[in-house]
């Protein structure tokens, strides 16, 4: 394990040895100030060292600081001594686990569905929304009893946070966007390993994933949504109340390893609309509060608008600012909604374990972490 000194942070990782987990590592061992101090997954990996009980499938090898750190099961107690625990657990053991975490007062970052629509749970992704976690404050003080410093804040799903990120730039220029219609093109590792197999993806597309299309069309209300503040100081997430969004999503699973494609149109409520043009000068310009607050793992440009007509493309633009990034192409009128485009998100960096790293970041930035 890496010496300490007084600007590190101590974290945890559970769900360590998944896909997600796994990138979690990557970016975790270079970081500037978290220091990776314990790591967590089911019992099948408990008790076994980290190189033991991963089956690793990253380009880099495993970072030596966690090669022989024994894994944990993910309770509270084995990991006293971590202020941040990020979460890339399953969906089906993240609710106990992740919500005896927070209890025992950790400030719990997660990947997964579980708490995405508990009304007092920011849904943060943070080249788009990260005011949200202001939501923080009320969700320690309305806990019983209430909590010092533990918190749960998620990320999205990987298809919603790909084109939440555009959506939110033209928010800011052009705002409110009316309607939206997306279709996805997701990657195998967005199931996790080994995910759908290969008989069945091979010279194929499938055109169904379960529960996605629903939670795209749900968490991009919160997300967009402001909070509201009641005479009393109650906040609540408006859901895109005062300005209602329709949304309509399809999704693909797509033969494509790493990197989300999304082809999304757009109508606004202003008329006359924005022009390609003008949409793709809002993008390019766009520049989300993470950037100005100066959290290490932002990318210098959260969205880069491509004029070449082949992109973006997963192979060529999935690395884009190590993965933390988004890329637009293909900006053109549509001759049914007003704008139509192309985007390009790599699923398991600002799809997943890079917006949790980002939104800890912010935490720690903003004070919310107290360690
Ligand atoms: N892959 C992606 O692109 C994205 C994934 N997500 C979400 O992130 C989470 C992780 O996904 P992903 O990495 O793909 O999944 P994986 O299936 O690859 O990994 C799951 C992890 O959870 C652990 N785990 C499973 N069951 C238990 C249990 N009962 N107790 C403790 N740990 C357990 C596994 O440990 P072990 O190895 O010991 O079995 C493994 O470390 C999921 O909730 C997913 O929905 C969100 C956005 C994008
Ligand atoms: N379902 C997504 C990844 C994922 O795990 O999403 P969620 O965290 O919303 O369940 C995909 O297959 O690409």
């Amino acid at each position: 394990m890496q010496p300490l000194d007084e600007r590190q942070i101590q974290v945890g990782v559970l769900g360590a040895t998944g896909t997600v987990g796994q990138r979690f590592i990557v970016l975790l061992a270079e970081h500037p100030f978290f220091v990776i101090r314990a790591l967590g997954a089911s019992a099948r990996s408990a008790g076994k060292t980290y190189a033991k009980a991963v089956n690793w499938k990253q380009t880099s090898p495993i970072p030596t600081i966690v090669r022989d750190t024994i894994v944990n099961e993910c309770t509270p107690d084995q990991f006293a001594e971590c202020s941040v625990i990020f979460s890339g657990l399953d969906a089906d053991a993240a609710g106990d686990i992740e919500k005896a975490f927070r209890d025992a007062d950790h400030a719990v970052f997660s990947n997964a569905k579980n708490y995405r629509r508990d009304p007092l749970v920011p849904l943060i992704v943070p080249l788009a929304n990260p005011g949200h976690l202001n939501m923080v404050h009320q969700q320690r003080s309305l806990h019983s009893p209430p909590l010092q410093k533990g918190f749960i804040v998620t990320n999205a799903n990987c298809s919603t946070t790909a084109y939440v990120v555009p959506l939110a730039a033209l928010e800011k220029s052009f705002g409110p966007i009316e309607s939206c219609i997306v279709t996805t093109m997701q990657a195998i590792s967005g199931g996790g390993y080994p995910g759908v197999p290969s008989l069945d993806i091979m010279d194929n597309i499938i055109p169904y994933i379960s529960g996605e299309e629903e939670k795209i069309e749900w968490e991009t209300l919160k997300i967009l949504g402001g909070i509201t503040e009641a005479d009393d100081g109650t906040k609540t997430f408006d859901m895109h109340a005062k300005n209602p969004l329709r949304i309509s999503a399809s999704c693909n699973r797509v033969p494509v390893i790493d990197g989300h494609t999304e082809c999304v149109s757009v109508r606004f409520k202003r008329r006359p609309p924005p022009s390609p043009q003008q949409v793709r000068e809002a993008m390019a310009a766009y520049t989300p509060d993470i950037q100005a607050v100066g959290c290490p793992s932002a990318p210098r440009h959260a969205i880069f608008v491509h004029e070449e007509v082949d992109r973006p493309q997963p192979r060529l633009d999935r690395y884009y600012q190590n993965g933390a990034g988004v890329s637009v192409g293909r900006v053109r009128q549509c001759a049914v909604l007003d704008v139509k485009f192309v985007v390009l998100a790599n699923n398991v960096s600002i799809g997943a374990a890079t917006s949790s790293i980002l939104n800890a970041e912010l935490a720690v930035m903003k004070g919310y972490v107290n360690y």
